[in-house]
């Protein structure tokens, strides 16, 4: 498997990557010093983060050129909702809060402008912006999972997430959609190539965004009737 395609997309991000190893939330993942405010935060964005990036997996279903790919892409979809939620329901049920109560929870300024994106791009772009941009989301929760495991964490709640993502089983569909990467743009113009890679950038950015803004809390500054 030729993944010089896929070499060059990480190369571009290691800056930001770096940054994200180096952020109080992912630091405090494993030394315990995570607030549990801010993880509980992060955790109910989290849930609502899914619902729309498994709409935008469902768009590059609709778009993907060979059935193979369609056929890995809509089992990924349907495993987002399935698999990534029982994680999350554990949580809310330890918390005492209903899934009602987190779906009616307004996305973060961030989340949402995030989703927004994902979900922009997944409409209106073709199928290999869109693996661009969904690819971050898959590659850096690996990396992340795999860094934060050989330290471990004192935090019960902390593990079970690390442990999610630092999983062989989570490994499938990384490996699969890296696959898919590589294979798209045999063809492509350099240009196109390029505007892949915007995607998978800002993405990325997006990635350590989204820990960021739970790490602050986040919220709206003005207020409506919610
Ligand atoms: C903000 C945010 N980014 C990435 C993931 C990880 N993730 C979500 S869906 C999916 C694809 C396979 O189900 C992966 C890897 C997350 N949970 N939250």
């Amino acid at each position: 498997m030729d993944t010089r395609f896929t070499d060059e997309l990480w190369e571009s991000i290691t800056p930001i990557y770096q940054q994200i190893l180096e952020h109080p939330f992912i630091k405090g993942l494993t030394d315990g010093s995570l607030p549990a405010p801010a993880f509980r935060q992060y955790v109910i964005q989290d849930a609502l983060y899914l619902q729309d990036f498994a709409r935008s997996i469902a768009a590059a279903t609709a778009k993907a050129p060979k059935d193979a790919w369609a056929e890995t892409l809509a089992g990924h979809a349907r495993d987002t909702l399935v698999v990534e939620r029982s994680l999350h329901e554990g949580l809310f049920k330890d918390w005492g809060i209903t899934t009602e109560e987190v779906f009616n929870t307004p996305p973060s300024p961030t989340n949402l402008a995030y989703t927004s994106y994902l979900v922009r791009v997944a409409y209106r772009e073709p199928f290999e912006e869109v693996i661009g941009a969904l690819l971050p989301c898959y590659w850096i929760y690996w990396e992340v999972g795999k860094q934060l495991e050989e330290a471990g964490s004192p935090n019960p709640d902390y593990q079970r997430w690390i442990d999610t993502y630092a999983s062989e089983e989570f490994a499938v569909p990384v490996r699969e959609v890296l696959a898919i990467a590589n294979e798209m743009v045999a063809d492509l113009s350099d240009a196109r190539r390029a505007r892949v890679r915007r995607h998978f950038v800002t993405c990325s950015k997006y990635e350590w965004m989204f820990w960021d803004a739970a790490w602050r809390l986040e919220d709206w500054p003005v207020k409506g009737k919610e």
